[in-house]
């Protein structure tokens, strides 16, 4: 796939970055959400959970059905508004923003979803240009070029003019990651991006935004309960059990000890893979007849 060139939303380039080089892109502290349920009971959905996530992270949050990780996603675009504490992008505090000015401030927290919620009846074109238009400051030669940009950023250039039920469901994600690319902005939330889509096809979509974070530098948040996920795409992770973050650690870095089950899991996980591509290297060095003491080391050895 080609990738061209997306400009960085530089630290000195927007008013939504101010702070952003002294603290975390992302920091919440001490959030909480309560839903009111149709019983009249009240269910502590996310309970005082601080988290800082680094500016180029990819970040995972891991846990059971129901454990709050959608909720905790989505309090960072205030799609969920907390009950009670703070919750910092880009060096604002979204609580205390008013209406329009959390408009222009979401315009900097794209979010792609496991059912991809796209336009129906919108060409892919119109798709990726909806997050433009709506914000009516872009001329339309600016639009164009930047919905071309963000379609050759996902391969899908030859699809401009498609609408989405002409499209497989790896291609969707594509437009949805383009969609949200758009605005430019600092970070990505993903919910269960490829829980809807087969293995192959989740593969693709995880280089791409492997690929989206590498070259654009976007901090990328994403919700899954696919380890594999989380083993191939994430630099850290964080397990959530009822409403709290019960853990978190750097994904490469697994340890003696875990506090929770899926913690050792991924661990597990982590280890068995960096064996596999271990051999993986010594197979192919035998193959191509590199002689044993010239061999380089596949690096299990560090886990
Ligand atoms: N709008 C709402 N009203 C009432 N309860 C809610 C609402 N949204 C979520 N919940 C409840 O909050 C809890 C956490 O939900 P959430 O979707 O964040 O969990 P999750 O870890 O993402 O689960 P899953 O992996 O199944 O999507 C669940 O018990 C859910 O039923």
């Amino acid at each position: 796939m080609t990738a061209h060139p997306v400009p960085l939303r530089g630290a000195g380039a927007s008013p939504l970055a101010a702070g952003a080089a002294t603290e975390p892109v992302i920091r919440l502290q001490a959030v909480q959400k309560t839903f009111q349920l149709p019983n009249g009971q009240r269910f502590d959905a996310v309970c005082s959970v601080s988290l800082d996530i680094a500016a180029g992270d990819v970040f995972g949050l891991i846990g059971k059905s129901g454990a709050g990780k959608s909720t905790l996603l989505r309090l960072i675009n205030l799609l969920e508004r907390p009950d009670a504490g703070q919750v910092r992008v880009g060096g604002r505090d979204l609580t205390a923003l008013s209406r329009a000015q959390l408009r222009e401030t979401r315009q900097n927290i794209g979010m792609i979803f496991q059912q991809f919620n796209l336009l129906q009846n919108a060409t892919v074109f119109e798709n990726v240009a909806f997050p433009l238009r709506i914000h009516g400051r872009n001329a339309t030669a600016d639009i164009d070029a930047r919905v071309r940009e963000c379609l050759a950023l996902v391969g899908l250039e030859d699809k401009v003019h498609s609408y989405p039920a002409q499209l497989s469901g790896g291609q969707k994600q594509r437009v949805a990651i383009a969609r949200a690319l758009a605005p430019r902005p600092q970070v990505l939330l993903c919910d269960e991006p490829t829980s809807a889509l087969d293995s192959e096809t989740t593969q693709s979509i995880l280089d791409t935004l492997r690929e989206i974070n590498q070259k654009l530098g976007v901090t990328i948040v994403i919700v899954t309960h696919e380890l594999s996920v989380v083993e191939a795409l994430c630099r850290h992770v964080a397990v959530v059990e009822q409403g709290q973050v019960v853990e978190q650690f750097a994904v490469r870095e697994p340890a003696a000890e875990r506090l929770t089950v899926l913690g050792r899991e991924l661990d597990a996980l982590v280890r068995r893979r960096a064996r596999e591509a271990a051999l993986d290297l010594e197979l192919a060095q035998e193959a191509a007849g590199v002689p044993a003491a010239l061999r380089v080391a596949g690096g299990a050895a560090h886990v």
